[in-house]
């Protein structure tokens, strides 16, 4: 019901005794921590993300129809929409894999567009399709995405193992991401954007396909990641997950922002983010039974 949680959709405990005990998320990682003091204070005042009449158009079809968001700092933020509601193509021109038709997006202050190197720098980012070099083992990717990231040899190695035992993957660290199986692709996908600790982490649907024990460490490592001050903004359809894990939700359906808030704004008076989303995004009653009759053919009785 509204108002049964803080606000901050966790209980402060972790997930179920995982402790990363390790990566200095939401830290420097190079043991200066009066420099990261410095970036927390700076980025209460700057949105994480601020988004201006960003608009996409695929021929005929409008994918995203101008929209207007401020995404506040060190929040877990849930971008929840129905099916094809434009979730993907405002990630992709958010974290600048997508050239917008018109409109602006700022990252912690920084134009995407105009200077790429700051915002590249201070985001991660696990896309959707999610392409890795796959001849490379887990680790020699890490290693790798390491050098390109233009970490200091032993500061990889040092955080590419931690990562590796974190998400349970230091087994797999010599296997080629080719045999990787889908959760683990998720894992190593994210541990690859985690590893030069970015102040703003971009998922889209990361717990698609992944089993429910590694869905509760990437839970675990991203709840330690937010709780330092950083910010996650994910994708998901999943209703139950955005309502235990999120701060901060934004609702998507047809291009368009149909409400946004903390998760008791945006849930109001209804029983559950579930049936706050179906009114919000205009859920036909009786649909599933007009399906149904549509649907003569299907079913026992019709053979
Ligand atoms: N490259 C493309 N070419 C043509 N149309 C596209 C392209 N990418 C997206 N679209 C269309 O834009 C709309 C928004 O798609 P998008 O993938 O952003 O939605 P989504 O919210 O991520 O959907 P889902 O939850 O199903 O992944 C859809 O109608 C889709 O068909």
């Amino acid at each position: 019901m509204a108002g049964d949680q803080d606000g901050t959709g966790r209980d402060g405990t972790g997930p179920g005794g995982t402790d990363p005990g390790g990566p200095e998320f939401g830290g420097t990682g190079d043991g200066a921590p009066a420099e990261r003091t410095d970036a927390a204070a700076r980025t209460d005042a700057v949105p994480a993300v601020s988004i201006r009449g960003l608009r996409k158009e695929f021929g005929q079809q409008v994918a995203v129809a101008g929209i207007d968001l401020e995404i506040p700092a060190g929040q877990f933020v849930g971008l929840v929409g129905p099916n094809g509601a434009g979730k993907t193509t405002t990630l992709s021109m958010v974290t600048g894999l997508l050239r917008p038709d018109s409109g602006t997006v700022r990252i912690a202050g920084h134009d995407v567009w105009q200077d790429p190197v700051a915002v590249k720098s201070r985001i991660g980012v696990l896309p959707e399709g999610l392409r890795l070099f796959e001849r490379l083992s887990g680790r020699e990717l890490l290693t790798y995405m390491g050098a390109l990231r233009g970490l200091p040899d032993a500061e990889v190695e040092r955080r590419t193992s931690q990562l590796l035992h974190v998400l349970d993957l230091a087994g797999a660290q010599s296997k080629l991401v080719i045999d990787y199986s889908t959760g683990m692709r998720k894992k190593i996908g994210l541990a690859a954007a985690l590893l030069h600790n970015p102040e703003v982490l971009f998922l889209d649907e990361p717990f698609e396909g992944v089993d429910p024990v590694s869905a509760q460490t990437i839970r675990g490592v991203l709840e330690r990641y937010t709780g330092s001050g950083a910010t996650v903004v994910f994708s998901s359809h999943v209703m139950e997950l955005v309502e235990s894990l999120c701060d901060w939700v934004a609702v998507l359906a047809t291009g368009r922002i149909r409400a946004h808030g903390t998760l008791a704004e945006v849930r109001g008076d209804a029983g559950s983010l579930q049936e706050a989303f179906l009114e919000l995004v205009g859920a036909r009653a009786g649909t599933s039974a007009t399906a149904g009759d549509s649907l003569d053919w299907l079913g026992g009785d019709a053979r």
